[in-house]
């Protein structure tokens, strides 16, 4: 499988503030890929960049093969972009919306008419497309906008978190719009600090924070490569874990502890062990899932949600 996107050493400076450090990546054509990061990470701004309404202040970014700084007219007519902040006419119904958007893309009569249904058909919004977007749910708006960026059908759809502040229906939407885009061969770059979000929809993830990409790979990489080997246990009374061989760190977690170590199923025979011997009762014991918190975690030193 190729590159459709192939960014290297992105640099952004906005007044005194370095936005992006270098930031680089690369996404396979016909792949969803996550960029992954906390709030101010640099996600709006690397997507800004790709989509002509920011310049960089250095780095190369290679789309369709070829070098999107010198064809940038003729990449741009292949990219849709769906900003965070929501772009309607408030006013105006959705099918006016877009109407007057599919006739920016020059796209007129027939073929415009075409589009607009298709579109409709796949926000789930047929129904209200006569009603004006000021009568629309954040969600449904936000369905619209990505309708607005789909009409000129294009080969890559740039979403800058989508379901910020939406509603499960319209976030459900959202994702089987962006699985059925997937299957008809369209490559989609989705942002958001949603950690349950790229793991249900991307191919390959990167790990941005503080301007940088400090990770990229599928999730099976990336819980491979960092993701701790831990237990779960639960107690009625507190557990001796002094005794226990083989751990690497232990932390409170909800009522019970997460132990860390490189022989999981070892340290729960252990646990059992002595649980029989000093008749502690267990509550729960399990190995611990792996998840991207824990990736970021080992990555950055900090959470996600910090
Ligand atoms: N127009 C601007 N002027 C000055 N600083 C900016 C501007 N836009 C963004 N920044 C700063 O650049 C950094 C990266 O911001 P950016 O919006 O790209 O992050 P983000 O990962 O998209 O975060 P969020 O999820 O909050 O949008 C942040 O420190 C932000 O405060």
């Amino acid at each position: 499988m190729s590159f459709l996107l192939e960014i290297q050493d992105l640099q952004k400076v906005y007044k005194n503030k370095k936005a992006l450090d270098g930031v680089s990546f690369s996404v396979k054509e016909g792949s969803c890929f996550g960029l992954l990061g906390p709030n101010g990470a640099g996600k709006s701004t690397t997507m800004k960049i790709l989509t002509g309404v920011l310049a960089s202040d250095g780095g190369n970014i290679s789309m369709f093969g070829k070098d999107a700084l010198k064809h940038r007219k003729a990449i741009l007519q292949h990219i849709g972009y769906v900003p965070q902040d929501i772009v309607l006419y408030e006013k105006l119904s959705a099918y006016d919306n877009l109407s007057f958007f599919g006739k920016c893309y020059g796209l007129d009569g027939d073929v415009l008419k075409k589009r607009i249904d298709d579109v409709l058909k796949q926000t789930g919004l047929t129904d209200r497309a006569k009603d004006t977007v000021k009568s629309y749910s954040g969600g449904m708006k936000r369905r619209i906008n990505i309708a607005a960026a789909l009409l000129h059908n294009p080969k890559l759809l740039i979403l800058d978190e989508p379901t910020v502040g939406i509603d499960p229906q319209s976030r459900n939407h959202i994702f089987d719009m962006i699985r059925s885009l997937k299957e008809q061969g369209t490559t989609v770059i989705y942002s958001t600090h949603y950690m349950e979000e790229v793991e249900a929809l991307c191919d390959e993830i990167a790990i941005i924070d503080k301007g940088e990409v400090v990770t990229q790979g599928t999730l099976d990489y990336l819980f491979t490569e960092y993701g701790r080997k831990a237990i779960y246990m639960e107690s009625e009374t507190s557990f001796p874990t002094e005794k226990l061989t083989g751990i690497e760190a232990v932390h409170s977690h909800h009522q019970g502890l997460i132990i860390e170590t490189a022989a999981p199923i070892d340290l729960m025979e252990q646990i059992i062990h002595i649980s029989k011997e000093k008749k502690i009762l267990l509550h729960r014991l399990e190995i611990e899932k792996p998840s991207l918190e824990a990736v970021f975690l080992s990555l950055t030193g900090k959470t996600l949600r910090d």
